[in-house]
């Protein structure tokens, strides 16, 4: 029996024709993308791929080798395609990437939009982003900010994405991919929420309490210390905080910041009640223009995977490979098609990198309805 020393000389041995055959084979794919750089044609060939992953698996025997085979030649094309995307790239053949870089934004004169009423954690953030003196208005839902931002009766909507305890924003996600609106700025504020109602209001008194849905689970641990109060869903905790005032009931109360408790003349009738003492939520700044400010570090974007077994897999290899640091994925059910999804990618990078150009043009070719959201 050969002494493991030995075995492994014949490994190396072995190693080193692969070697050369996989500097022969990028080779000529190498020239494969550069027939291709000058005939416009696609990076991608399905076709060739899958006729290529039953050649080579017919000519290999037994389940185990016919599933290893496959998997290499995966991996080998893939870094093929990924070649011929830096080629393509060099070439100048990025195909469309229509956003235009700008130093600044104008938020001086900027008219901007914010979901909820007045003392909306919505108004925090824009006034933390675009000054205390922005010109601003207020509208009742977020799909509202969208078409404003869209028909541009504002430059700019300042919407919440993500919260650190509850969670995504769902329908900020799904109206990203509805509308021809695009994220430029990003700002972070805390999220302090208290419980007020009418002045002199005992909380042995409070039968129901209304505030945002988020807010509500934000809160859920104080919350659920009344199990007997009625929880109610509201667009926005700064509507649910005027709702109290306007009902004149002292058995509801709303769940909302001290700002909006005091802009609807409410008392705090217990502070600081949610579960994550830093609680806080990111909110975007959307615009409907297609422009990334020059120091842009992250990019957003959002794709469909075929419904197989490997394809997102296969997708998130563009940022390995480009050495991209993915920083946050979501997925949302797709409308009318049960059990796929859409995926939402959070990478660091600015458009004007090389490496974010290879990725995006593999991503292109590879994904389905690829959408950059915004680098910001
Ligand atoms: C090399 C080509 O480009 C891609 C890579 C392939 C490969 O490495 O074998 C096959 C098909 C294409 O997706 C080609 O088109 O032949």
């Amino acid at each position: 029996m050969a002494t493991l020393e030995e075995l492994r000389l014949q490994l190396d041995e072995i190693d080193d024709q692969l070697v050369k055959l996989y500097e022969n084979r990028m080779q000529v794919c190498k020239e494969v993308g550069e027939f291709k750089v000058n005939s416009g044609r696609k990076v991608f060939d399905k076709l060739r791929e899958r006729e290529k992953l039953a050649a080579v698996s017919a000519k290999v025997s037994g389940d185990f080798n016919k599933k290893g085979i496959q998997e290499l030649y995966e991996q080998l094309m893939s870094m093929s395609r990924k070649l011929q995307y830096q080629l393509l790239v060099e070439a100048g053949a990025l195909g469309r990437l229509p956003f235009i870089e700008v130093d600044s934004l104008n938020k001086d004169k900027a008219r901007v939009v914010f979901q909820g009423v007045e003392g909306a954690y919505g108004q925090a953030a824009m006034q933390h982003y675009f000054g205390e003196n922005c010109n601003s208005f207020h509208v009742r839902t977020f799909r509202d900010a969208m078409e404003a931002i869209e028909e541009g009766s504002a430059d700019y909507a300042v919407l919440p994405i993500e919260n650190s305890s509850a969670g995504a924003v769902n329908e900020m996600y799904d109206l990203l991919v509805e509308f021809e609106n695009y994220i430029v700025a990003e700002t972070i504020i805390p999220i302090t929420h208290t419980l007020s109602g009418l002045p002199g209001t005992n909380l042995d008194e409070i039968k129901r309490v209304y505030s945002k849905a988020e807010a509500l689970m934000q809160t859920s641990r104080f919350l659920d210390e009344h199990s007997n109060w009625q929880q109610i869903s509201v667009v926005n905790t700064a509507i649910a905080a005027k709702k109290i005032l306007e009902d004149q009931d002292k058995t509801q109360a709303a769940v909302c910041s001290a700002y909006a408790a005091k802009v609807h003349g409410l008392s705090v009738l217990q502070d600081e009640i949610n579960d994550e003492p830093n609680n806080s939520t990111r909110f975007i700044v959307v615009t409907n223009q297609k422009i990334f400010l020059q120091d842009a570090s992250k990019i957003s974007i959002c794709f469909e995977v075929p419904h197989e077994s490997g394809s997102l897999y296969r997708i998130l290899s563009h940022f390995i490979y480009n050495d991209l640091n993915m920083t946050k994925i979501e997925s949302r059910p797709m409308e009318g098609r049960n059990w796929e999804y859409r995926f939402f990618v959070d990478f660091e990078g600015n458009m004007a990198d090389a490496a974010v150009k290879n990725a995006i043009r593999g991503l292109r070719e590879e994904a389905r309805n690829l959408k950059i959201l915004g680098n910001y």
